[in-house]
């Protein structure tokens, strides 16, 4: 019989969880598991010890990043290693102690965060990352991301596995909601930390949660939202695809400057897009709006035989009268025109 939606997760299914992302035959060679001590990282912890008293796991490692952010934290810290060390998992402290930005904090955290983890499994021989996401954590991206307004590629959200440096960084939850997750550790008998930052509505998830709670009451609740992010996800892998393909397709001269022949405009405009981006991408980052407005400008360029010069990203583009799109870096550009003037003897 499948599991309800409050079940208990059993030690079978976090074998069948586990095993295709992180098992040996995924060519994982250690697992570092992310435990900040919330309830979803504690329950991976113990689900992952769980499948490994079965056999057939990975060597397992655990960290809790201690951003020195709220008093407690360190004392959190070694909750979470009493936990581990219940379990037999090896388990690091990892400390913040870079300089903290006056704001966007949160997304400054994040990075740091992704940083040492990412040294401390390259430090323990961890190939893969893992990471207690589950679908509710899921559907609330995909909810801050339509509120954004985002594309294809934003409401696929996240992935199950991405490569993150030379590692990978796994999600085996997404399909998981968090009361499940709930559910397996009081039947465990599992306590876990509560972050007060959770409850607190200055954090944009806070509201979205409240956003969420409405709208699942009308039907749009966290499966749906989840089953739209795995659509969009299956989308944009054949888009990236076919841009791919088109890339190599266009691209009539590999130097400084890249060239692509008339026909890249003559391509669908979501595929001409991803295809700017590509290159666009390899100079700086590139806004959707902006990249929208350049695609836009081209083809209507294009569409009367007019020329057009555009710098975004780093980058200038520039259309000439056949329809050609040629793309440079701004400053090699730069260099070219004064090696120009120098050689005509103006300056
Ligand atoms: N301090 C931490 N130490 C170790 N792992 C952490 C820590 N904070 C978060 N994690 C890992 O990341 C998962 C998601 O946490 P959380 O939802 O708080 O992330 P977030 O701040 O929303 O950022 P993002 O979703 O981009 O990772 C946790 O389940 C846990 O596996």
């Amino acid at each position: 019989m499948p599991a309800g939606p409050d079940d208990p997760i059993v030690p079978d299914e976090a074998a069948t969880l586990l095993a295709p992302l992180i098992g040996r035959d995924a060519g994982c060679a250690g697992v570092l598991l992310a435990v900040s001590g919330g309830p979803d990282s504690v329950a991976l912890l113990h689900l992952a010890a769980l499948w490994r008293e079965r056999g057939g796991a990975p060597p397992l490692f655990a960290a809790t990043v201690d951003h020195g952010l709220r008093p407690e934290s360190a004392g959190e810290a070694e909750r979470v290693a009493e936990w581990c060390a219940e379990r037999r998992v090896p388990h690091a402290v990892l400390r913040w102690t870079g300089r903290k930005p006056a704001t966007r904090i949160h997304a400054a955290a994040r990075e740091a965060r992704y940083a040492l983890l990412a040294q401390q499994a390259e430090r323990v021989g961890a190939t893969h990352i893992v990471t207690a996401h589950h679908r509710d954590d899921l559907s609330e991206t995909v909810l801050m991301r339509l509120t954004r307004g985002s594309g294809v590629r934003g409401l696929a959200a996240m992935r199950k596995s991405r490569p993150l440096g030379g590692l990978f960084l796994v999600r085996p939850f997404l399909d998981v909601s968090k009361s499940r997750l709930l559910a397996t550790l009081t039947q465990a008998g599992q306590d876990w930390l509560r972050d007060p930052s959770n409850a607190d509505p200055r954090f944009g998830r806070t509201r979205t949660r409240r956003l969420a709670a409405m709208l699942a009451e009308e039907g749009l609740d966290a499966a749906r939202l989840a089953a739209l992010a795995r659509r969009a996800a299956r989308a944009d892998a054949a888009l990236d695809e076919a841009a791919r393909a088109a890339h190599a397709r266009h691209l009539s001269q590999e130097a400084d400057r890249r060239v692509f022949g008339p026909g890249l405009l003559g391509e669908p405009d979501e595929i001409m897009l991803r295809v700017l981006q590509l290159e666009l991408e390899r100079h700086g980052p590139v806004r959707l709006e902006r990249l929208e407005s350049l695609a836009a400008d081209l083809s209507a360029a294009a569409r009367r035989g007019h020329r057009l010069t555009r710098s975004l990203a780093g980058a200038v583009t520039a259309l000439d009268g056949l329809g050609q799109v040629t793309i440079s870096a701004e400053k090699e550009r730069r260099r070219g025109r004064r090696a120009l003037t120098k050689a005509d003897g103006s300056s």
